[in-house]
């Protein structure tokens, strides 16, 4: 009990140099050291009440509670010997003995919040304030609790009644002035508040001394609940105001009373005063202490906006509440500040608390008291923060070369920028998690940075979390998606939170579907033309005739226009779709002449050529000879991965989710183990296959990635067709097409179980199993962001997989693959990146159709994923043990020098080889003119499909690959292919 006291813990950590994480206010930015302002200060206004100019008195007192919510009074009338004496017996007390104090504790019991107490903590997520408070009621007589009157100092009790006359005094004076300033009579508001029967509860704050006053918050940012709250400081700073967005310090005034409009004079004067956003902050070796009185309204009075001030131009902004009601609501974060109903909704739209993401406001105390929804300043102040700086490092998905890259991310007013990081910027980021630079101006550190090479205007864009990765997040602007990660979940939320925030200040604009929607209807009035057409003594048949022309040729123009949102809705995706793609390209273009830039200034007179695609300056030429001795032939050169790449349905695939979990199962688990949880009654096939150890990951790249110089590569393609560019291996998986076929039969079992169904007379069965088969080829796509190898003409692909059942043949002719076409029979569901189920329910929709029962389910990725996402047999396609490579024929992908490269993380050579085969690629059409014919297929006559002609196997026993042609080899001689 003794240790939940702020003071007590204070005592504890006072030579530390750290506080208990629960008092650490999170997000970082929220921090006082943080959100503080510093520079020339706007005063809060100091007034005179013993001024006899009671209209100039009144004046002052308005304008201050209208525009700022509080102001210090001087010149009161309290002797400031007395308020030395109140000063003096409070801070006796909390000088007692902590068992002395804890004597006046409140009463765990009590509904009341009398007593001795610390702020409790409403949820873990909310901080801890660094503060201990004694409240007590001073007035009237018959509400005074005395048990919560210290004993100790012995003079305690006279003082406070002392102080307790004079505030009724100073009470009347500021009730009045602010009444008259509202144009009501000098009794309206006191009245309003409960008249003789208002409570002064006294609130001594005692705020220990911190040893980081920059972490924490005395008291969090929140209005009072109170009508008005008189307050005395003692010499301490501390007490904050917002005011125009920022968080400004009080001045002390000696002997001041500081005066708060709390929430019931907002709501009585019907929000023209305003009840002040405040909070305070702590001292590094000094004890801060405040004593503020909140008058309050008896429980039971219902406190509403004056019927004096409430008119047809100003309806009443707030509802009539119970004074304990609004009291039990707010410090139980319930709605307490509703607005009246008939006030306009449009503010209350723009209201950003309702979720309640903000944690210095979710933590505000008045009386100990939390909201949920903001009063009019806290509102403002919500609205600021979401206009305010936030910054920090994410990492940004870039494109499929250089992966994740550490951005500097900017949101400032509604737009998120994004900067390139590097140098001395760095270092900062490493000190703190949000990375503002310590001590230094935010702004300046910016325009450091330069111009941003993004930005993005939330108001149109949508945000979404990624659901596998609990720390990215990706960002649709409309026409691009950028993929973000945080450094850690929390970070994930505190960026999610200030993004949302920003997009719920801009309600929705609704998609136009009103062309499209309401079945189409337009309404056209014909009235006016029917009068007019009337007044010119048309006959009645001729007003109907020119009434439907008129219906007639607007039915015809809406109709136009329903094509032309179609057509624009579809214009809109495409845009979007290649826009992306085209950001993709762009920001790795950026990134390498940027690189280059730098590689040139440093290295003047050597060329570079580093990770260049060529590796010399003849490769060069030798590259640019080739594009030109190509470049009049109009031929759709297939061998050209930019067209591939541009369309690549694998970018869309890019905003599914990664698969990045490593699967932490045994990774010796039979093959089989796909099976579990499946049925009994369908695990009966497929599983007497022997078994064959295959390699369970890729080799470990030989060489870091380092960036292919793709700038290099484009500003020799510059002006030409870009079909003709040749892109790095970045982009590829080390798989071929041909490798990727088989690929889709990885679940080949399923067919093995239709087989034996089938066999069993059972076709429902049988079917299920075809339709599961079809479906759980795609369940390798998930996560794969890199296009197969497109094989080479003449390239073959063998797959012996005596532990499926399966041998595998396929060579590269010419025309496609074709697609394979799964249907899904109304009883099967699942999802095809995951497991397949059937029902049986005869086809019809009962609901007591049989229990559901796994078909097939995808087998766990690999536990050594890399950046391909190959699955656990995608990883075996491409392996060559030495005796397989004896006996291979010289055109298998295996044996493909640039995907062997790649595989082995050579990527400068694997590009090298890329390009080299690629441009040798390029006579493939002059070969077929020259009668080129696949080796092992033959096309069908009549129709475009190709049929194995056999004979494959039987030379590979043989082990005579004559027949081959070397596809891959060095030097690039027609005759090869002939
Ligand atoms: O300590 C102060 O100056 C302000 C305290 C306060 O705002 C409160 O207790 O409601
Ligand atoms: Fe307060």
């Amino acid at each position: 009990m003794e240790f939940d006291r702020v003071q007590a813990i204070a005592s504890l950590s006072f030579d530390k140099e750290t506080i208990p994480e629960e008092f650490i206010i999170r997000p970082e930015k929220e921090q006082p050291a943080t959100t503080t302002f510093h520079g020339a200060v706007p005063e809060i206004p100091t007034i005179d009440i013993s001024d006899p100019n009671q209209e100039n008195l009144v004046r002052l007192v308005a304008d201050a509670s209208k525009e700022w919510g509080i102001f210090q009074v001087v010149n009161h009338g309290i002797p400031s010997d007395l308020i030395a004496k109140l000063q003096d017996v409070g801070k006796k007390f909390f000088e007692l003995p902590q068992e002395e104090k804890e004597v006046y504790a409140k009463p765990h019991d009590s509904t009341s919040i009398e007593g001795y107490g610390s702020k409790l903590q409403n949820n873990p997520q909310e901080n801890k304030s660094w503060v201990d408070h004694l409240f007590h009621r001073i007035w009237p007589p018959s509400s005074i609790n005395h048990q919560f009157w210290p004993q100790n100092p012995p003079s305690y009790r006279e003082v406070n009644k002392e102080y307790a006359k004079y505030m009724r005094e100073v009470t009347d004076k500021l009730f009045t002035a602010l009444s008259l300033g509202l144009g009501l009579e000098g009794h309206a508001l006191k009245e309003g508040a409960g008249g003789e029967d208002i409570e002064y509860m006294l609130k001594i704050n005692y705020y220990p001394p911190c040893p980081r006053p920059d972490l924490t918050l005395g008291v969090a940012a929140h209005t009072d609940l109170s009508a008005l709250t008189i307050l005395v400081p003692n010499e301490v700073p501390g007490l904050q105001i917002f005011k125009d967005g920022n968080w400004f310090e009080a001045k002390y005034i000696p002997n001041a009373l500081i005066i708060h409009i709390g929430d019931q004079i907002e709501i009585l004067s019907n929000g023209k005063y305003k009840a002040v956003l405040h909070r305070t902050t702590v001292a590094k070796d000094k004890a801060r202490m405040s004593w503020p009185v909140f008058l309050e309204p008896p429980g039971e009075l219902v406190v509403c906006p004056l019927p004096q001030l409430i008119n047809k131009d100003n309806p009443p902004k707030f509802k009539a509440k119970k004074f304990k009601d609004y009291m039990y609501c707010k410090l139980n974060h319930l709605p307490h500040h509703e607005e009246s109903s008939s006030s306009s909704s449009s503010s209350s739209s723009l209201n950003p608390h309702r979720n309640n993401r903000h944690r210095s406001v979710r933590s505000s105390s008045a009386i100990e008291s939390n909201s949920r929804l903001p009063s009019i300043r806290e509102t403002q102040f919500l609205l600021s923060l979401q206009n305010k700086e936030i910054s920090g490092i994410l990492q940004k998905w870039v494109n499929y070369g250089k992966g994740w890259r550490p951005r500097f991310f900017l949101l400032d007013d509604g737009v998120l920028s994004y900067y390139k990081t590097n140098g001395h910027h760095h270092h900062h980021h490493h000190h703190r998690k949000k990375n503002t630079p310590p001590g230094e101006d935010i702004s300046r550190w910016i325009s450091r940075l330069g111009n941003p090479i993004g930005e993005i205007h939330l108001k149109v864009s949508s945000i979404k979390e990624s659901r596998s990765d609990d720390k990215r997040f990706s960002i649709f602007t409309g026409t691009k998606t950028l993929h973000l990660r945080a450094g850690s979940r929390e970070e994930r939320v505190e960026w999610m939170e200030a993004l949302q925030a920003v997009k719920d200040l801009y309600p929705r604009i609704p998609n136009s579907g009103e062309l499209t929607g309401n079945g189409g209807l337009v309404v056209v009035s014909t009235k006016r033309l029917r009068q007019r057409l009337m007044d010119e003594g048309l006959s009645e048949e001729a007003i109907k005739e020119s009434e439907q022309i008129m219906r007639d040729e607007f039915s015809l123009l809406h109709n136009h226009l329903v094509v032309l949102k179609q057509k624009q809705a579809l214009l809109v995706d495409t845009l979007r779709q290649l826009e992306s793609e085209k950001v993709d390209l762009e920001d790795t273009v950026v990134d390498e002449s940027q690189r280059q830039h730098e590689n040139m200034s440093g290295l003047r007179q050597q060329k570079s050529a580093e990770g260049s695609a060529s590796g010399s300056d003849d490769d060069h030429d030798r590259h640019d000879a080739a594009e030109e001795e190509t470049d009049d032939e109009d031929d759709d050169d297939e061998f050209l991965d930019t067209q591939d790449f541009l369309s690549s349905s694998s970018f869309k695939s890019a905003e599914s989710e990664f698969q990045k979990t490593p699967y932490d199962s045994d990774e010796d688990e039979g093959p089989l183990d796909i099976e579990d949880g499946m049925d009994s009654c369908i695990k009966f096939v497929g599983s007497n296959y022997p078994c064959v150890m295959r390699r369970k990951k890729l080799p470990d790249p030989v060489e870091k990635e380092k960036g292919v110089s793709l700038w290099s590569m484009i500003k020799d393609n510059i002006g030409k067709d870009l079909t003709r560019v040749c892109l790095p291996v970045y982009f590829n998986e080390p798989i071929s097409s041909l490798q990727k076929c088989f690929e889709d039969l990885e679940y080949s079992f399923l067919l093995d179980r239709a087989y034996e169904f089938g066999k069993m007379g059972n076709s429902l069965m049988r079917a299920l199993n075809v339709a599961a088969f079809a479906v759980s080829g795609y369940a390798s796509t998930d996560g794969r962001h890199c296009k197969p190898f497109n094989p080479l003409l003449g390239e073959t692909y063998e797959a012996d997989y005596p532990d499926k059942g399966i041998r595998f043949i396929s060579e590269k002719v010419l025309g496609g693959v074709q697609d394979k076409n799964g249907k899904t029979v109304a009883s099967l569901f699942g999802k095809w990146d995951d497991s397949m189920h059937y029902k049986i329910n005869g086809g019809s929709r009962n609901a007591n159709g049989s229990e559901p029962h796994l078909l097939w389910k995808r087998s766990k990725p690999s536990k050594h994923l890399t950046r391909y996402n190959l699955t656990r047999f995608a990883i075996t396609l491409n392996e060559l043990t030495p005796e397989l490579k004896e006996k291979l024929p010289s055109t298998d992908s295996r044996l493909r020098p640039d995907q062997r490269c790649l595989e082995n993380g050579e990527y400068t050579k694997a590009n090298e080889e890329k390009l080299r085969l690629e441009q040798r690629q390029r006579q493939a059409r002059k070969m077929q003119e020259r009668g080129w014919k696949p080796r092992w297929f033959v096309k069908e006559k009549g129709g475009e499909s190709y049929s194995y002609i056999g004979g494959y196997w039987e030379a590979k026993d043989r082990g005579n690959w004559e027949s081959c042609p070397d596809i891959f080899g060095q030097v690039p001689t027609d005759q090869n292919f002939d």
